[in-house]
Order: structure tokens, then C-alpha cells, then sequence
């Protein structure tokens, strides 16, 4: 398994996080147990910012709260001088609860509900970024009702798709969010936004996908969006933010090759610069990088419980957790490598990896090298920070597993486990 952040292999052989021993974590917290490196978290928060700031261009680095949030997290995002990107009413309050300044707060989402949007009015967030012309009605309505003046980006949909290796540059757009810059509708939006009385159209937003790794996808949705800029201020009317999303790669397994942060930005940067001609009409960059920010800091233990095997055929290991806890290798047929955190055998077989969710395609790794395992083992399956307590669930009632931040040796839980009372919570 590939060692991220301050993991490592310790004397005895026994994998090692933020120096503490995953064993004693697992021991202290019990299992499924999802482990934060915090320093990793807050290393990745730094590299986004160093990479600007050395640029000398002005920017705003969002983190993209849907891929793990939680108030500690909020409170680390706040300490690091990042922004927030939230997508719902829940995530909002997630960060108002955690007194994250409101300001920097912008508001995703292509079906905001009248009273998300009331409690983003409410808050005085920094920006809402309107996805539909549905939207951009009714948000008009709701801020003229309160008299209030909003700053809004337009989401436009470039008509690039981005797959998780490659790019196709599709023809035409078609996908739920945002608004078309092919068919008009983008152009048409601006047109709206600008005569609005109760609207302040800042910029334009761009999320091209996820887990990417090339530059060629970003900078041509800069080339579509920088000449999608320049095309609104020709009317008239200047705007101050380019707005370019996330979908920064991470190393899940071998196979995996994301480039270093700073050459994402470099490239983005020059296109930028190669679109305006004068230093005064630069727009601010903003990204909102999720995944990237806390999916390799991520790591969930588990107990080895059952093990079967069928003679000629495979050898299945089972753990206390599953697609309740990590849903991705079973939805996008992710590959995430793991290894057994309290024993380092030489001698290697192979197994596949089961959780216990009544599902055949609840598996968490197919087809890999361990030592040969012992019921009461710890596994480790590694890069879970992203997109899995954040799309947990309580299939087959399954609580939720517990979460803790480690740094400089110390160990601090930020979520408690579920406990059966909690399943019943709502229950009349
Ligand atoms: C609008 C928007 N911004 C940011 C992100 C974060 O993407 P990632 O986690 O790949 O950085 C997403 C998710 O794909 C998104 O939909
Ligand atoms: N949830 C997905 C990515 C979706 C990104 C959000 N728009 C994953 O785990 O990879």
C-alpha cells in the first residue's frame, strides 16, 4: 500500500499514522474507524496557496465541502485561510454551526430549495452560483423581497467532458448543471443577471469533473470560459471572477498518476494570462479543489471477521464495514489498496476483500496480495478521506463508523460512532 502523508511502516512492522499505531486506534475506537491525517489535510491546503500566491495572481481557494465535512473540518478549513464551497442547506449549516465567516462561503447546487436559498440570504454568504434560469428567478425574487443586493456567479457548462483518465470534447452540453455557452442559454443568463437590480453578476463558474489527471481538460474550459468572460464584458459589463471548480486527481492505487498541484495551477494561470491582454483586466482565479484536499489523508480500519475460502476459486476476507462506509469501489468500481496495520509477513497471498452488507457487489478490494490473515487483523483500506463517510449510509441499519483527526501523536475524535439509538433517532 502506497504511504501518504506522515503514514509509514514503524520497527515492528505495524503501519503507523500521524505516529500513533493504527492497531491502538482501532483498540481505542473500535472498528470501522476512518482516520484523518491532519497534517496532510492541512499540507494540501497549503500547496493551493502557495501555488498562487507565488503567481502573484489574485485568487480564492475553495474546499468543496461535499467531499467530507464535519465542524472540526470546518474549523481546520477556517485556521488554513481557505473558503468554502457548500451545496445544500445542510452543508451551510454545517459551517454556520461551526462559525465559519459567512463571507466566504459560496452556494452550489442546481436545485437550491426556497429555503436553502432563504438561509444563504439569511447568512449573508459571499456568493450564490446560479445554475438554471429557474434559479435565477427565483433567487432575484427572494432577494428583492428582503432588499437585499447579492453577488452572484453564473455556472456555465463548458461542453468539455472529462473522464477520469482522458478528455472528450463533447459537441453539445448536456448535463444537469449550469448553462450553455454552445446553445446561447449562457450568454442569455448574463443578459438577465446584469438588468436585474437585486443581482451583482462577479463572474463565471466551471466545473470541468472529477479526479482528473491532465492539464488539457482545464485549459480548455479556460479557453471557453476566459472567451465566455471577455464576450459579457464586451456588453458592458465587468466581471471579477473566474471561478474554474475542482476535479484535482489523487493516488488511490498504482495505476493512479495525478500531477502535482502546482502544475494544475501553473497551467490554468498561463491560459488565463494568455487570454487578457492587460494586467487590470485579469480576473481573480478561484478553484474548489474536494477531493484532493482530504482524500489521501483519509484512512479506514477494519476488523478482519469471517474468513472463507473456496477452494480453486478465491478467498474471501471479510471486515466490519462496507458499502455503508465506502461506496465507492462498489458505484465507480474504485480500486483502493490496502494493507494489514498489525502485521507485516513476508509471505503474501492472495485474497479479495468483503464487507458485510447483504449486497454480493458489497466488496472493498478485489484481488490482492496480504499476509496471510487472521481473524481479530486490522485491515487498512487507504484513501477514504474523499466521498465516503460524506456518502455513508445505514444500509442493513449499519451505524456509521467513527472518525478522528490525529496530529503530532495525539489522537482527537470528531465524530462519534452511531450507536443503534441513533438509527432510531427519528423513529415515531
Ligand atoms: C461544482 C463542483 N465543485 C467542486 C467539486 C469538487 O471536485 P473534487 O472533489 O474532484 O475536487 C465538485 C465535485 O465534483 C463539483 O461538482
Ligand atoms: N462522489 C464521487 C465524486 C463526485 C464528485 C462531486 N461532484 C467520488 O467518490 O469519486
Amino acid at each position: 500500500m502506497y504511504l501518504h502523508g506522515t503514514s509509514k511502516i514503524n520497527g515492528r512492522g505495524y503501519l503507523e499514522i500521524g505516529g500513533v499505531e493504527a492497531e491502538e486506534i482501532a483498540m481505542r475506537y473500535g472498528t470501522p474507524v476512518l482516520v484523518y491525517d491532519e497534517e496532510l489535510i492541512r499540507m494540501q491546503c497549503r500547496k493551493y496557496k502557495e501555488a498562487f500566491s507565488k503567481s502573484g495572481f489574485s485568487y480564492k481557494v475553495s474546499y468543496a465541502s461535499k467531499a467530507f465535512l464535519c465542524k472540526q473540518l470546518v474549523k481546520l478549513i477556517e485556521e488554513e485561510g481557505l473558503a468554502l464551497d457548500v451545496v445544500s442547506g445542510g452543508e451551510l449549516y454545517t459551517a454556520l454551526q461551526a462559525d465559519f465567516p459567512a463571507e466566504r462561503i459560496h452556494f452550489h447546487g442546481n436545485n437550491k430549495t426556497v429555503q436553502e436559498i432563504q438561509m444563504g440570504l439569511e447568512a449573508h454568504i459571499g456568493c450564490f452560483v446560479v445554475d438554471n434560469f429557474w434559479e435565477l428567478e427565483l433567487l432575484h425574487t427572494l432577494a428583492e423581497q428582503r432588499r437585499q443586493k447579492v453577488d452572484i456567479l453564473l455556472r456555465i457548462t463548458p461542453g468539455i467532458e472529462a473522464s477520469t483518465h482522458a478528455y472528450i470534447t463533447t459537441g453539445q452540453d448536456d448535463s444537469k448543471f449550469g448553462f450553455s455557452v454552445k446553445n446561447g442559454q449562457a450568454l442569455q443568463a448574463a443578459r438577465i443577471a446584469v438588468n436585474q437590480p437585486f443581482y451583482n453578476l462577479i463572474g463565471v463558474h466551471c466545473h470541468i469533473g472529477s479526479q482528473i489527471f491532465e492539464t488539457v481538460g482545464f485549459v480548455k474550459a479556460v479557453e471557453v470560459m476566459t472567451f465566455f468572460f471577455k464576450r459579457v464584458q464586451e456588453e458592458g459589463h465587468r466581471m471579477h471572477v473566474l471561478n474554474l471548480g475542482g476535479g484535482f486527481g489523487i493516488r488511490y492505487n498504482e495505476d493512479d498518476g495525478p500531477l502535482p498541484i502546482k502544475e494544475y495551477i501553473d497551467a490554468m494561470i498561463k491560459e488565463v494570462e494568455k487570454a487578457f491582454h492587460t494586467e487590470k483586466d485579469l480576473p481573480a482565479i478561484w478553484i474548489e479543489p474536494g477531493r484532493s484536499i482530504v482524500g489521501e489523508a483519509g484512512t479506514t480500519l477494519y476488523t478482519i471477521g469471517a474468513i472463507k475460502e473456496i477452494p480453486g476459486v478465491r478467498k474471501y476476507i471479510s471486515v466490519d464495514g462496507g458499502i455503508s462506509d465506502n461506496i465507492r469501489p462498489a458505484l465507480y468500481k474504485a480500486r483502493h489498496e490496502a494493507m494489514i496495520a498489525n502485521r507485516n509477513d513476508e509471505q503474501k497471498e492472495l485474497v479479495s476483500v468483503a464487507g458485510k452488507c447483504c449486497e454480493s457487489g458489497d466488496m472493498l478490494v478485489w484481488d490482492i496480495l496480504l499476509p496471510k490473515v487472521r481473524s481479530g487483523d486490522i485491515l487498512a483500506v487507504s484513501c477514504t478521506g474523499a466521498y465516503t463517510y460524506a456518502m455513508s449510509n445505514n444500509y442493513n441499519k449499519m451505524p456509521r463508523p467513527a472518525v478522528v483527526f490525529i496530529s503530532g501523536g495525539k489522537v482527537k475524535q470528531v465524530i462519534r460512532r452511531e450507536t443503534y439509538e441513533d438509527l432510531l433517532r427519528n423513529e415515531l
